[in-house]
């Protein structure tokens, strides 16, 4: 488990997060919202270490990212919003390697988790990586984090630099992700209503953390954290049979 107790982060003068306490078990897909600027970047990087709090502690599997960041960023991968940004080799197979390599784990090993990653995502092993489209870059992406073998994986708007096809590919993905806690940082509520659990943020705390159900149904929660309902639920509400309504959705996009 991922657990935040009481977790503050300020740059220099800017309070990003404010007595954050929140926590986030393996198996669970979670999607964290908000509107600009309401600390959910900044919360991820705590969660996987790449910052540390200022107050308060983030515990992942029980070791103290304080104590223990290496192990944070071990277990937590993170995989962000733009593709191009995030690839370091020319060949696809060396791009998934570059993280179990850097390990120094032997190359039969190297080379099993390069093979399981990729068959989890659906992406052929041969070719150039720069050659893929956005959605199989972000794909590749998310090879690459597979191959470090995380509990937990913390995608910040994956989709955000995609087309539709593209953003299709990464939720397929994205929904084949079993046994590993997933945390999805959106601000598109249909990805959110998704998720397990939505957990709202505005300015640095935390302001609702429920099913997408109970979110999208409490007016007061909703305006707090500045979203709407996604359209499939409005017309879910509107008494269109669940099925139909998501066809509805899918077809519109
Ligand atoms: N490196 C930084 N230096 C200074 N201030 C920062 C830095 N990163 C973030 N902030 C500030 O911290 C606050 C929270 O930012 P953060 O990026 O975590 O929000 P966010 O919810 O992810 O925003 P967005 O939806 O726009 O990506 C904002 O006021 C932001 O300006």
């Amino acid at each position: 488990m991922i657990e935040l107790r009481s977790v503050s982060y300020s740059y220099g003068g800017i309070r990003a997060l404010d007595r954050v306490s929140l926590s986030i078990k393996r198996g669970e897909r979670v999607a964290l919202v908000g509107p600009n600027s309401s600390g959910k970047s900044t919360l991820a990087r705590i969660m996987n270490a790449l910052l540390l709090p200022c107050e308060g502690e983030c515990i992942v599997d029980g070791v103290d990212t304080k104590a223990d960041p290496m192990h944070a960023r071990r277990a937590v991968g993170m995989v962000f919003q733009d593709p191009d940004s995030q690839i370091v080799a020319h060949r696809v197979l060396d791009d998934v390697a570059f993280g179990p390599r850097n390990l120094g784990l032997p190359e039969k090993e190297v080379q099993r988790r390069v093979f399981e990653a990729l068959k989890a995502v659906g992406l052929e092993p041969d070719g150039e990586a720069q050659r893929l489209s956005g959605g199989q870059k972000q794909l590749l992406a998310i090879a690459g984090v597979l191959a470090m073998r995380p509990s937990y994986v913390i995608l910040d708007e994956p989709t955000a630099f995609l087309d539709c096809r593209g953003s299709r590919l990464v939720e397929d993905a994205i929904s084949g992700l079993k046994g590993l806690g997933v945390v999805i940082i959106t601000h598109d509520m249909e990805e959110a209503a998704r998720a397990d659990r939505i957990i709202a943020l505005s300015g640095g705390r935390v302001v609702a953390d429920s099913t997408p159900e109970r979110f999208f149904s409490d007016d007061a929660q909703l305006a707090m954290a500045g979203v709407e309902p996604p359209y499939s639920f409005r017309l879910r509400k509107a008494s269109i049979p669940a099925p139909m309504a998501h066809e509805v959705v899918r077809s519109c996009r």
